[in-house]
């Protein structure tokens, strides 16, 4: 006898054969399906009806290769229902786009034809996930909880040192300025410090100065007053106001142009900020945190970088090391992201094989964190058996590696990925210089990085 789950699932498919089946399998086992040939209908479905789970075509009849319609419609649930579990169910050799849709924000996904018991498996899984967690976050609201943190992971001699003067240094009032190469954890160490800090019951105001228009620049970090400029339809809080009593993260800070490096100046100075269009002064209390990725020392002794402002950012100066300077820490991230990725995505994958460790500890990581986190994140998603296998992690970095010009034909996706690697080795991995020579704003690298898993 079939045991009938409580959990009401939704299927979305253009094709009626695969409805059907799939339909008079799922109704034997859990306790209400109901079925919709039309993806159109998906947002008020979606709306009015609360789904434990989603099983939704990637491949809709107007797009069949690409998923293009299904990540459409991926998007369009979790715009109405950030919370909903969607599995997507797609055909065979369509693993990459799955990798991705997951990484979009779908929980899971089953590969078609499917095989029964794994179907109902996965959206078993999915419904107890969803189930927990409307559980945890109902307990969570109850509790006034301030910042949930990510732990910082590293126990190299050169992490341990770091992370105690952090925690010296964090109690005063001082200002840092972090340096560090992409993806060595720049932002966590702030995040980190404003928590050790008195101030962490007050906000964290992270800004990415080099994502900032000139245009911007003033009115995002100082405010405007309504009037101020054409667009200036209302008064605006500039970010320095936002960290009042807290602390601002000024990432990039290297990426400044030397008037906006005056005007920032003038603010540190005088604690007071100006907004756009007034000529009120507004006084501000923040613990001042900055970064960059560029050798700063340097760029002041060319006159790129105010040395005034220098020593104002750099009270106290603390270095991230490059991941393949503290190679102890390599496993001890690598198996903490292994343990979160196999939690989110239901995966039994519970080893680093030892070929894989030791490939690990030789590859040079010139992405830092970052990169041994997407690695293992894909590993993890595409794993099939218990322990990862060094093709499982280094299927994609090692052609990053390889000089590869553009010899593969005119398949868009890969040129872009081509150009993209080009560009980073050209800047030896500096994201802002890369977007800059791309002609793409730092997000947009990110989002690009993040889809080519590079
Ligand atoms: N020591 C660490 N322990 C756990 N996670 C880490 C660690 N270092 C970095 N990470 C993770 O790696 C990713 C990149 O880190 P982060 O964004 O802090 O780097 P960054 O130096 O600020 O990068 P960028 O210069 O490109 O802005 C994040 O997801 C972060 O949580």
């Amino acid at each position: 006898m079939n045991t009938i789950h409580p959990g009401k699932v939704l299927i979305v498919d253009d094709d009626a054969d695969v409805l059907r089946a799939a339909r008079l399998l799922l109704k034997r086992h859990f306790s209400q399906v109901d079925f919709e040939k039309n993806p159109q209908k998906i947002p008020y479905l979606v709306t009015n009806f609360d789904y434990d789970v989603i099983l939704l075509d990637m491949n809709f009849t107007r797009d069949l290769s690409s998923g293009k319609e299904g990540f459409e419609w991926l998007d369009k649930i979790l715009d109405i229902k950030p919370d909903a579990a969607v599995v997507l169910f797609t055909a065979y050799g369509d693993v990459e786009m799955a990798v991705r849709a997951i990484k979009a924000g779908a929980v899971d996904f089953v590969l078609k034809p499917w095989e029964n018991e794994k179907l109902i498996a996965t959206l078993q899984h999915a419904i107890e996930n969803k189930q927990e967690q409307t559980q945890a976050s109902k307990s969570f609201s109850n509790k006034a909880v301030t910042g949930s943190e990510n732990p910082i992971i590293g126990d190299s001699p050169a992490m341990k040192e770091l992370l105690d003067t952090a925690a010296r240094v964090a109690e005063t009032d001082a200002n840092i300025l972090i340096l560090g190469e992409n993806g060595t954890g720049k932002d966590l160490l702030a995040r980190h410090i404003h928590q050790l800090s008195h101030r962490n019951g007050q906000p964290f105001v992270n800004v990415d100065l080099g994502a900032l228009s000139e245009t911007l620049f003033e009115s995002e970090l100082f405010g405007h007053v309504k009037g101020a400029f054409t667009d200036a339809r209302e008064d605006r809080t500039g970010r320095f106001e936002e960290a009042h009593q807290g602390s601002i993260f000024l990432d990039e800070i290297g990426n400044i142009t030397l008037p906006f490096q005056a005007k920032l100046l003038t603010v540190l100075q005088n604690r007071s900020i100006t907004k756009v269009g007034s000529n009120k002064a507004v006084p501000v209390d923040v613990r001042l945190i900055c970064a960059t990725n560029r050798n700063i020392e340097q760029m002041a002794a060319q006159h790129l970088f105010r040395q005034d402002l220098l020593y104002r950012i750099n009270t106290i100066e603390l270095h991230l090391p490059a991941l393949r300077e503290r190679q102890e820490d390599i496993v001890m991230l690598a198996e903490y992201f292994l343990g979160i990725y196999r939690k989110k995505y239901n995966r039994p994958v519970a080893f680093l094989h030892d070929t894989l460790v030791t490939q690990m500890e030789q590859y040079d990581w010139p992405g830092n964190v970052r990169e041994l986190q997407h690695a293992i994140e894909r590993a993890v998603i595409l794993s099939q058996g218990k322990s990862l296998m060094p093709k499982d992690v280094f299927m994609k970095s090692n052609n990053n590696n390889n000089d590869k010009s553009m010899d593969t034909g005119y398949n868009l996706e890969e040129m872009e990925r081509n150009m993209i690697n080009q560009a980073l080795k050209k800047f030896n991995g500096n994201i802002t210089e890369a977007a800059k020579e791309l002609g793409l704003s730092r997000a947009a690298l990110y989002r690009r990085l993040e889809k080519y898993n590079i």
